[in-house]
């Protein structure tokens, strides 16, 4: 018999992922620019100024015309100053400088300043070296962005430095897509929570921990329900409360093959299966279905499985939301350990990052296997991807690796 009760490859689940995603597209919404951190645009931007919009110095000292530099040190006279902050409209004479400040306007008539560390100032005659060069420490006008320029695109995500780009055009709000509203449940009559007495058989609830973590890591801000018993009708009625409620719903646990794993039943009776049990280890059990207003991702209960489908599958099922079109990044590390993977499923092995002395990113893979080890996964900072079938991985070969961190 089959290892696996599924023949759905990973890449299949993923397309499957994508686009019940982009057929539950969120709305936008117009936030004010201080609160677009980290959502994901839903317009483009053309910039309505250039960058700078006026030219201006890059450092303190003195703003002159290159002309008027002869020999090893040239001596102009001070005609004025010009701080950063207002713009006094001076014209630059012959043979004349003006003070300036960082960001102040190039007063007209100038196109260079000398750093004042490298001038000399003796009553109103200022003595700078010959050999500054034409256009020293000035800043152009629209030499970063001109008026007009694509700038931002609908679908990117909003970093910090991009959000900042919009404040630098003047924008005080920008259209965002909706974050989705998460409800997160945890299920099992063995868990109980940390700081109260487990009977025996209970565990304490990790897998929550781990996914608010993760949620919230994503700038979501999930809602963590009540933990669920392996009751079907308070599954059921927890369950489709939140289908009414909330953009997604996020199980963990009671998603495979035992008697008390009731959520694929709920969603066959009360809702739509999009696909449940994708060839991927650990994961296998994984579930995405609708339910009412939401979206269902039923996560298997090991904590590991919990970590890896979400890094891979849930994520894209959030970025898909929100109509992230930007692709993360892949990346790519060598093995400092051979990999033997005999199994047909993609695997996810825990591993940790590392900077090889040649600058190459280096992978080492965790050798615990079993998707209850939590402790590998708090030792690794990322996961190494195996594709399908029977791999042999030498060391120094080059794996793709998903960074648990970074988007
Ligand atoms: N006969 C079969 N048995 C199992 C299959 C299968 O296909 N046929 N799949 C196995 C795989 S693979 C996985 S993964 C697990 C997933 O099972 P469930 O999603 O139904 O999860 P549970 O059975 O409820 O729990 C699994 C495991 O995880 C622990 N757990 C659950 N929730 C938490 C939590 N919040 N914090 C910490 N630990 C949690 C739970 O106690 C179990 O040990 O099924 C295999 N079995
Ligand atoms: O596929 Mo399960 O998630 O390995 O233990």
């Amino acid at each position: 018999m089959s290892e696996f009760p599924t023949g759905l490859l990973f890449d299949d689940a993923l397309a499957i992922v994508t686009q019940v995603a982009s057929a539950h597209r969120l709305a936008s919404e117009s936030l004010a620019l201080g609160r677009c951190h980290g959502r994901v645009l839903a317009q483009d931007v053309h910039a309505p100024i250039a960058l700078p919009s006026f030219d201006n110095s890059a450092m303190d000292g003195f703003a002159f015309r290159h002309a008027d530099l002869q020999g090893e040190r040239a001596t102009l006279r001070l005609a004025g100053e010009q701080f950063a902050g207002n713009a006094l409209g001076l014209v630059l004479g012959i043979g004349e400088c003006v003070r300036i400040t960082t960001g102040a306007p190039l007063p007209a008539g100038a196109d260079s300043v000398v750093i004042k560390e490298n001038a000399s100032l003796s009553g109103d005659l200022v003595s700078l070296p010959g050999d500054t060069a034409a256009g020293a420490n000035v800043r152009r006008a629209g030499e970063d962005v001109r008026v007009g320029d694509h700038v931002l695109r609908s679908g990117q995500r909003l970093t910090p430095a991009r959000v900042s780009l919009a404040a630098s055009l003047g924008l005080s709000s920008l259209q965002v897509s909706r974050r989705p509203t998460v409800a997160v449940f945890t299920t099992g009559d063995e868990l109980v929570e940390p700081g109260m007495t487990p009977q025996p058989g209970q565990i304490f609830d990790s897998n929550r921990e781990l996914l608010m973590g993760l949620l919230r890591a994503e700038g979501l801000e999930p809602t963590a329900w009540p933990r669920l018993p392996d009751d079907p009708r308070q599954v059921e009625i927890a369950l489709r409360d939140a289908g009414c409620a909330f953009d997604l719903i996020i199980t963990c646990g009671g998603v495979s093959a035992g008697e008390k794993d009731h959520i694929p039943a709920v969603l066959a009776q009360f809702g739509q299966t999009h696909f449940w049990k994708v060839r991927m280890k650990p994961g296998m059990p994984l579930l995405l279905g609708s339910l009412d207003q939401a979206r269902l991702l039923g996560l298997p209960g090991n904590p590991v499985s919990v970590l890896a489908t979400w890094l891979t599958l849930g994520r894209a099922l959030v970025d898909g939301l929100q109509g992230r079109s930007e692709p993360r990044t892949v990346w790519r590390a060598r093995l400092t350990a051979p990999i033997d993977k005999t199994h047909p499923r993609r695997e996810f092995i825990r591993a940790r990052l590392q900077a090889g002395d040649d600058g190459s990113l280096l992978v080492e893979p965790n050798a615990a296997t079993g998707s209850h080890r939590l402790r590998a996964a708090a030792d690794s900072d990322a996961l190494i991807v195996v594709v399908e079938g029977p791999q042999r991985l030498a060391q120094g070969d080059v794996v793709q690796v998903l960074p648990f961190a970074v988007g």
